[in-house]
């Protein structure tokens, strides 16, 4: 299958910590990493690593961190004719702070993600793709915002599955504002902090039905250490997570999640089977350091479905 992929590509500096430091504390890290990352760059690697053909739609600074962010993407062979390289902008950076378990806290420099330039996308590059996958970053504002409805717009009228990837930071900075945006997406992909906020629910149940009452039937909501649940016309259903032991960082593992879930409902899964494999990879990616430190490979997902 070939999937464009869009979304923000970045450095993420991850510090290994006890706990999250207070205001004006400063505590050690136990480990220090920089490491490729952003939700578009991992989930263009991801599925890349599944043995999809990946087009990019990112952009980067003209600087050594873009070099550092892409490195990942080129390994797995991430087809970057549609990456875009900013003069003015940084490329994106992200402090992320891990603690014991994998939870993580992040802070953001948006740079050169925000500025993707929409005079530079042609509707027939979609022609190229059977899927869309979006990550919601893209969304929030400025230049890149035109850019990916101009993409989104593409893919509805080519009639091709759209997956959108909401993500915590775009939820917080655009609230139901991305849900305009995103009308009539194949599949809405969500953790549960992002449903509980788009919405205002005090409960997941609340949440989903707020959306279904806004005409998003196809959800897949991703809740962490109990796994997702999987929403259609048809009703829901929570999946249990794939268990594994050694989960070092939950970087990238929602992305790898969606990447799977994608790449399984373009080959032909039924959605619970889908939300499963999907269930496993997250946990997988989990367990290497940094967003993309485990690729997720189709003998990975072979466990599972077998
Ligand atoms: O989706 C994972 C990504 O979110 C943040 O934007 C980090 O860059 C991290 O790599």
């Amino acid at each position: 299958m070939r999937f464009f992929v869009l979304g923000d590509v970045s450095v993420d500096l991850l510090f290994f910590v006890e706990r999250i430091p207070e205001p004006g504390e400063e505590i050690p890290s136990r480990r220090a990493l920089m490491k490729p990352g952003g939700a578009g760059g991992t989930l263009a690697a991801q599925l890349a690593s599944l043995g999809h053909r990946v087009f990019l739609a990112g952009r980067v600074g003209q600087d050594p961190f873009a070099d550092l962010a892409l490195s990942r993407v080129r390994e797995v062979g991430v087809d970057l004719r549609h990456l875009q390289e900013d003069p003015d902008h940084t490329t994106s950076s992200v402090l992320i702070l891990v603690v014991p378990g994998g939870e993580r806290a992040m802070v953001s420099a948006e740079g050169a993600s925000r500025y993707l330039d929409p005079a530079l996308f042609k509707p027939r590059y979609l022609d190229q793709a059977d899927a869309l996958v979006l990550s919601a970053y893209a969304l929030v504002g400025g230049p890149s915002r035109s850019y990916a409805v101009e993409a989104l717009e593409a893919a509805r009228k080519r009639e091709m599955p759209i997956f959108a990837d909401l993500g915590t930071g775009a939820v917080r900075a655009a609230g139901r504002e991305l849900l305009k945006h995103l009308r009539g997406v194949s599949w809405l992909l969500m953790n549960q902090t992002e449903l509980l906020a788009l919405t205002g629910a005090s409960s997941l149940s609340e949440g989903v039905a707020r959306l279904r009452e806004e005409g998003f039937q196809h959800l897949a909501i991703k809740v962490g250490a109990m796994g997702s649940i999987v929403v259609t016309p048809e009703g829901e259903e929570l999946l249990e997570p794939y268990p594994v032991e050694d989960i070092v960082d939950s970087t990238g593992a929602g992305d790898a999640y969606t990447a799977a879930f994608a790449h399984a409902i373009l080959s032909g899964k039924r959605p619970v089977e889908a939300a499963r494999l999907a269930n496993l990879a997250g946990a997988l990616a989990a367990t290497g350091l940094g967003a993309q430190g485990r690729l997720i490979r189709l003998e990975d997902l072979e466990v599972a479905a077998g």
